[in-house]
């Protein structure tokens, strides 16, 4: 038996909710610049659930539903009153807040299809309005509730700000929010996918995949590309800043792929996003800074940007806080990690790989009177 290392190239599971083909992703075989400059989240929430695009009615129900699901159980709010509130990272607050609301859900171990369906509703519904209301709590303001006629991105900005977002920001976060949806079997849906392969639930199963997602190799990355722009602080500091971490071998955040080698499809429409907001937002230098740190790791390292990257100059001109950007990434992604646990359920086999054992060979017990 001999290991890959990290699973590179290692096929794990079929699946047919998003794939990754010579550089090009889809999502159900949507191409994902089609669904970019074309869809709702909402939609893609469906397109990821139900493997087909809905129909007006179909869209209408879903919104509704996730509409009547977005209230948070107060027990959850008072919950976060316990935390070292200005301690606490939002994603591990996101990770606790989840598994304790699979606590005040009376089908959290019922396995049927349609009860695990009603589930993901819930979570899809219910992942803005927690992370919202934990941004507000901390801050000493009081949650704003969700407005059901708002759509899914103007939602989440209304419940974090409290004013009606702007057409321009809300079009720019519903992209952000398609874009980081699915991505194939990326460590935090594989996570996912391991944890209710053991027949566990749907609540573990996104409480295990958020644990994934806070690391900086894989979503945490967002937050800390921002704190790399902070630090860099303008323009004419990018050159020597870079090229100390690279001649130290240090990784620069957001860059290189495990799957990708050509470049991130995403990247392109969350730089142009970057490019027009930064702008509108009268900062232009988050996404000069941006391009050239792009400029010099593609030169010098060939390594292209990943989703990432763009993203915390966007999210940043959106004025959210910066340890708010991998939890917003949650709020997107869950819903491929449904599609995928859901997925999962309907053709199950435990996940249990196997380990290239490189300890010692055979021991002798000594007992411990004799091992001084
Ligand atoms: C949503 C997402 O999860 S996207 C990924 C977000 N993560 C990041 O942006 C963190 C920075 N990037 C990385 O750490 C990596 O590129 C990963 C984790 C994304 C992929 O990792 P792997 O496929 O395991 O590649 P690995 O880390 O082995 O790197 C291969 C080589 O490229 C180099 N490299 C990879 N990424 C970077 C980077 N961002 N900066 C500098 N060098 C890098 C490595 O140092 C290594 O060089 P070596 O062969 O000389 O030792
Ligand atoms: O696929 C990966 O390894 C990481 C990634 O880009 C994602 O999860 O969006």
């Amino acid at each position: 038996m001999t290991a890959t290392r990290g699973l590179e190239g290692v096929v794990a599971t079929t699946s047919s909710v998003s794939s990754i083909i010579d550089d090009t992703l889809t999502y159900v075989g949507y191409n994902i610049d089609d669904l970019a400059e074309n869809a709702s989240f909402e939609e893609v929430i469906y397109l990821l659930w139900h493997r087909r695009l809905p129909t007006k009615p179909e869209l209408e129900e879903l919104k509704q539903q996730l509409a009547d699901n977005y209230e948070i159980p107060q027990e959850l709010i008072n919950h976060f009153n316990m935390y070292p509130i200005d301690k606490v990272h939002p994603m591990a607050a996101l990770r606790t807040a989840v598994s304790f609301l699979g606590l005040y859900d009376e089908e959290a171990d019922v396995m049927e299809t349609e009860a695990n369906y009603r589930k993901a509703i819930r979570l899809q519904a219910k992942l803005p309005t927690i992370v919202t209301t934990f941004a507000r709590i901390r801050k000493g303001l009081q949650p704003v509730a969700p407005r059901k006629d708002l759509n899914f991105a103007a939602n989440f900005l209304y419940m974090l700000s409290g004013q009606e977002p702007a057409e321009i920001e809300v079009e720019a976060f519903n992209k952000a929010l398609v874009l980081h949806a699915d991505h194939e079997l990326n460590a935090s849906t594989f996570t996912a996918r391991v944890c209710v392969a053991t027949l566990s639930d749907v609540y573990s199963g996104v409480t295990s995949a958020i644990g994934a997602l806070k690391g900086p190799l894989h979503g945490g990355a967002n937050e800390q590309v921002m704190k790399m722009l902070t630090e860099i602080g303008s323009v004419e500091n990018v050159e020597p800043y870079i090229q100390n971490k690279l001649d130290n071998k240090e990784k620069i955040m957001g860059f290189g792929h495990r799957v990708y080698r050509k470049g991130d499809p995403r990247a392109k429409h969350l730089r142009e996003m970057s490019k027009k907001l930064t702008e509108l937002s009268g900062e232009p230098k988050w996404y000069e800074m941006s391009s050239k740190i792009e400029n010099i790791v593609t030169t010098q390292k060939n390594l292209p940007p990943n989703v990432d990257f763009y993203s915390a100059s966007v999210y940043h001109s959106l004025k959210i806080d910066h340890d708010l950007f991998t939890p917003i990434f949650a709020v997107s992604r869950v819903s491929g990690w449904l599609a995928h646990i859901l997925e999962q359920y309907e053709n199950n086999r435990l996940i249990r790989p196997r380990a290239e054992y490189i300890g010692p060979s055979l021991q002798s017990y000594v007992p411990i009177e004799q091992r001084g």
